[in-house]
């Protein structure tokens, strides 16, 4: 799989954040309850790798990877723990050389046209722009475009349930990602119910 399925596999990725892997598993029957189909876990917690294992145990209908990736270790323990895709908030020389033996997709962020064509130049021709809203969001997706025509984006950082749809209607882009969909208190309460009605809010806005 390359990073393009992936993304029309899920053209709203989840961005996760758990603190505890006991509730891994019910958090993505939540997501998948409300049609989401690949899964971001950050490697921001202790608990994410071994969230990120029972998930993939759980719910093999699940296309499970790991976020804020930043070294090549972190790539590995990922892999190890069943990641079948790898994003980074950025893109640094050990990263792009890791990914390119790890046999899985790796989404680097960029910010800027020169990252943007310097993630181009390591062979990354679908990257994250993080964090989308601050650095200009949709007019500098639009901007991107004309100069950089063989790119696609999956912007993350600051889209939610208001702005996504707007997102995805860019040519450029295929996917957004974002924290929106599991919100703390909700995984603090264990309100999977939320979470699912946030999760088919979301794949509504992506399939309509
Ligand atoms: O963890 C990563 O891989 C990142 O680089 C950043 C996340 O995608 C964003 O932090 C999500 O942003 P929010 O949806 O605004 O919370």
């Amino acid at each position: 799989m390359d990073a393009l399925t992936l993304m029309r596999k899920g053209p709203v990725i989840p961005v996760i954040v758990v603190n505890d892997a006991a509730v891994a598993v019910d958090l993505a029957h939540a997501l998948v309850a409300g049609g989401m189909t690949v899964l971001e876990v950050t490697l921001r917690t202790k608990a994410a790798l071994a969230a990120m294992r029972r998930m993939r145990d759980e719910l093999p209908e699940v296309i499970v990877g790991a976020g804020t990736l930043r070294t090549r270790p972190q790539m590995e323990a990922a892999l190890d723990a069943g990641a079948q895709f790898c994003v980074s908030p950025g893109l640094t020389p050990e990263l792009a050389s890791a990914a390119r033996s790890a046999g899985v997709p790796f989404i680097p962020g960029v910010a800027t046209p020169s990252e943007a064509m310097h993630a181009q130049d390591e062979g990354f021709l679908v990257q994250k722009l993080f964090p989308a809203e601050a650095v200009g969001g949709v007019r500098l997706l639009q901007a991107l475009a004309g100069p950089l025509p063989d790119l696609r984006f999956c912007p993350t950082g600051g889209i939610h349930a208001g702005n996504a749809a707007e997102y995805l209607a860019q040519p450029n882009v295929m996917a957004v990602g974002g924290s929106w969909l599991t919100p703390d208190d909700a995984i603090g309460t264990r309100d999977w119910a939320r979470i699912t009605r946030l999760a088919a809010e979301a794949a509504a806005l992506a399939h309509g």
